[in-house]
């Protein structure tokens, strides 16, 4: 079923036997075909042994076995969101390993603490992807405020029957909160985008650990997290997954919010509590949820969640366009060939 493990070697032709100069490279193990560029440049690297992990379609990530056992002895990992990145692994890697680079903003899926130990630098791709979130962010807001999925499901479905002065009714944005949860980059880009639909009278708030002097440019008012979430008619979550947003938002929290409140996570699917979430969907909370990131990706088809019409998931596509992903990769690429040559990454996850 798979045609794993692809061994490239990037070599000139006349420089002898592949094998044994093959062997004497830095090893670089990629988990999953990167955009066609961001390949091509991996591909042209001279100075490495490229290792790559194929699967038909690039429907399934790397299985766990496969990765370790692929991981042994090299230097560079080049990895996805979908790869844990821990001390079972890094052990596997041995002591040739010396940076991990993932096509990915968010590093939750690293144990960063792990890596320091062992000093193996972090490369991440921050900044090329927060247009295209912000984007899908609003399209989910949009999306879930005027009820688009049980808008399609009527048409694929032959409820459409006439035009009808209280079908489908959904809420306006027009003098509304919008609570940002998060304002790094892509809070910031999804408020912004969100601005013009509240109008003069509508409002921006958004809590985050420290005051963010770029909110006053449009407008928007630090609070405080219990404040957000009982004033804001819409809630964005757009801040990173760790220990303190684990699960950050549970039925506590969904209790204490408007009952006919959006909520929007293009962020990461274990910042909410998913069963507590179903729970308050079946208590009557919610106007409605979008989606973008759930726990587990994938979601099951028959998971309780997608019941509810006032739902609207989406496969985790945030930064899904071809012009992101290609930056993407190509950064990812450029952490883990800088990170060989022992040279500075150009983004390195701070320690
Ligand atoms: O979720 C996407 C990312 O972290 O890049």
């Amino acid at each position: 079923m798979f045609r794993n493990c692809l061994k490239l070697s990037n070599l000139k032709p006349g420089f002898g036997s592949r094998k044994i100069y093959s062997s004497m490279l830095p090893k670089v193990l990629l988990t999953k075909s990167l955009p066609p560029d961001s390949q091509k440049l991996l591909e042209n690297a001279k100075d490495i042994e490229l290792i790559q992990w194929k699967s038909d379609g690039e429907v399934q990530s790397i299985p766990r076995e496969k990765f370790l056992e692929m991981a042994k002895g090299v230097d560079g990992i080049l990895c996805m969101l979908t790869e844990k990145i821990d001390s079972e692994l890094l052990d596997v890697a041995g002591p040739n390993l010396k940076v991990v680079s993932t096509m990915s903003v968010g590093y939750d899926h690293v144990d960063l603490n792990e890596l320091r130990k062992r000093s193996i630098s972090l490369g991440y791709t921050p900044g090329v992807l927060t247009d295209a979130v912000a984007d899908i962010t609003v399209l989910l807001v949009l999306a879930v405020t005027r009820r688009m999925r049980e808008g399609i499901q009527a048409v694929e479905n032959g409820k459409w029957r006439i035009w009808s002065p209280t079908w489908l009714l959904g809420t306006q944005l027009t003098n509304k909160t919008i609570g940002i949860v998060g304002l790094g980059r892509i809070g910031f880009a999804t408020a912004l985008r969100l601005k013009p639909f509240i109008g003069n009278n509508g409002k921006i708030i958004y809590s985050s650990r420290v005051e963010k002097p770029i909110a006053s440019s449009i407008g928007a008012t630090k609070v405080e997290f219990e404040f957000l979430i009982r004033k804001s008619d819409v809630i964005c979550i757009c801040c990173a997954m760790n220990e303190e947003t684990k699960e950050m938002f549970n039925y506590e929290v969904f209790k204490k919010m408007k009952s006919n409140v959006i909520l929007v996570n293009t962020a990461r699917g274990g910042i909410i509590h998913q069963d507590d979430l179903c729970r308050s969907l079946s208590e009557g909370l919610f106007g409605g949820i979008g989606l973008d990131v759930t726990t587990p990706e994938p979601l099951n088809p028959n998971d309780p969640l997608l019941k509810f019409d006032k739902v609207t998931v989406i496969p985790h596509i945030g930064s899904a366009t071809l012009e992101t992903r290609t930056m993407m990769g190509n950064i990812a690429v450029e952490n883990v060939l800088t990170g060989i040559r022992g040279e500075a990454l150009p983004h390195r996850v701070d320690d």
